[in-house]
This record gives C-alpha cells, structure tokens and sequence, in this order.
C-alpha cells in the first residue's frame, strides 16, 4: 500500500560512539534494513581524493556525488565496482567526509539516496542528522554517545583491527575537531533534539547497548 508507515529507528552521534555496530546489529535482530549514512559522505570523499578534487571546491564535490557508482553488498561497499569497506574507514577519509559535509548542496544531493531506503518492513539508520532532518518522523530517534577516551579507544582499536596504523593521542584531537565540525556547521549540524532519547554507551559492551535499544523499541509500542 501506497502510504504505509514504515518504521525507523535512528541512531545519531559522535564519530566512534558505536552508530554504526549498534545499528546493524539492531537491524539484523528485527530483520530491518541499514542505513550507514556516514558510508556515503565517506565515498564521496574518497572519490574526490583520488579524482585530486579538493574539499574546498564544493562544485566539484557535488559533482562528484552526483554521479556517484557505489554499490552496498552485505559486508562490502564498492566505488566504481572496487571494494573499498576498508579503506573508506580511514580517518583522513573521515575528516575529509566531515568537511564536504557542510555544504547544504551535497547534503541535498545525497537526500533521496538515503529515503529510499526506508522499505517495509523497517530501517535503522544511523549518521548524524538521521532524526533531524533525514527521517523526522522516526519512530524511535537515539542520541548514542560516550565519552571522548571511550571513543578514542573504540576507533584505535577498529582502525588497529583493519591494519590502520594510529595513536589513541591523535585520535582523541581528531575526533573532538571533526564533532566540533560537525556540531557547529549550519547545514543538518549534529545535535540532540528535543525528541531523541540519550543512550550514553560509556562502561556498556556492545550487546548490553543492543539490548537497551531494543527495549526502547518493544517500548515505544511498535512492536505487535
Ligand atoms: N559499546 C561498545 N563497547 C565497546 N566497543 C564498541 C561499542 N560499540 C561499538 N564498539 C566498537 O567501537 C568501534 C567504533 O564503532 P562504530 O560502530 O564504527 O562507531 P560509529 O559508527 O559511531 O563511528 C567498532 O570497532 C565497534 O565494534
Ligand atoms: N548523516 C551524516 C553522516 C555522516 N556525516 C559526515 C560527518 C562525519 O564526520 C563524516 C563521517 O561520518 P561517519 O558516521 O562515517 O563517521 P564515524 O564513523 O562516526 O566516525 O560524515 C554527516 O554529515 N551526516
């Protein structure tokens, strides 16, 4: 039926406060699909880089994205046909992404790539803006963080895990830079609204915040 409501549940927060491992997970225990929104500003950065396109050059970037060949398998993201699920992770990827991020043209650009996801029988979508502009009708919106070394640490050991050489140090400056970037632009800024529940996963494993977001959802009734 035309105008069914599908469900959504959000997850949106800080880089490294687990957005993107919860929302999977999530997605999986309720047979929902996925939406890694930060997946797709990560590719464009990374097409940009190797295409020599600078940040600063916001016609180039949104061309880039306009034409954009990316392709979601279950585990592997390609750009032009190559997997690149790893190499999009980097954290100069991440800061790149961060800063063509703020143009409300690319935002745009990247809009329709992101709805039409939502699909029967329901989507987890998790970025920075996901309940705020992306899928303001959500049915459950969820601001996830931790605190900065906890992040710091998560990300070390991610980017660690896939041959990503970096030091906790300079990953707690970069981060706190790209949330900063992130929080404070103008267009779709990161930030909780008044209608997004606080889900701090600091001390908390993977599994115990999977099962605190599930009973948010059994909770907000929409489950039969
Ligand atoms: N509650 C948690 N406790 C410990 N590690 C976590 C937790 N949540 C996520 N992680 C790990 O932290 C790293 C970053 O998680 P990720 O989902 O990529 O965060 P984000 O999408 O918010 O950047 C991943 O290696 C993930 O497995
Ligand atoms: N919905 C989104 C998702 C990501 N972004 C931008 C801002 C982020 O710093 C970068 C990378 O996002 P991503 O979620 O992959 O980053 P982390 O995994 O949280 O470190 O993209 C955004 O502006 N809006």
């Amino acid at each position: 039926m035309k105008n069914q409501y599908v469900p959504v549940i959000t997850l949106d927060g800080p880089s490294a406060s687990g957005k993107g491992t919860i929302a999977r997970l999530v997605s999986q225990a309720l047979g929902f699909h996925y939406l890694d929104s930060g997946a797709l500003y990560r590719l464009v950065a990374l097409a940009a880089m190797k295409r020599g396109v600078d940040a600063g050059d916001e016609q180039g970037v949104v061309g880039i994205a306009r034409s954009l060949d990316v392709s979601f398998a279950d585990s592997s993201i390609r750009l032009d046909g190559i997997d690149v699920s790893d190499e999009i992770r980097a954290e100069a990827c991440g800061e790149y992404a961060s800063k063509i991020a703020q143009y409300s043209a690319l935002r745009v650009e990247l809009l329709e790539r992101q709805r039409d996801l939502r699909k029967l029988p329901g989507l987890v979508a998790d970025g920075r803006d996901m309940g705020s502009v992306i899928f303001p009708d959500a049915t459950l919106k969820i601001y996830l963080t931790a605190n900065e070394e906890e992040r710091a640490r998560r990300r070390h050991k991610q980017l660690m895990e896939k041959g990503i050489n970096a030091s906790i140090a300079h990953l707690v400056l970069a981060l706190r830079e790209r949330d900063e970037r992130d929080s404070k632009r103008v267009a779709s800024p990161l930030q909780q609204c008044e209608d997004t529940r606080l889900l701090d996963t600091t001390g908390l494993n993977i599994d115990q915040v999977v099962g605190k977001v599930l009973g948010m959802y059994a909770d907000s009734g929409s489950i039969e």
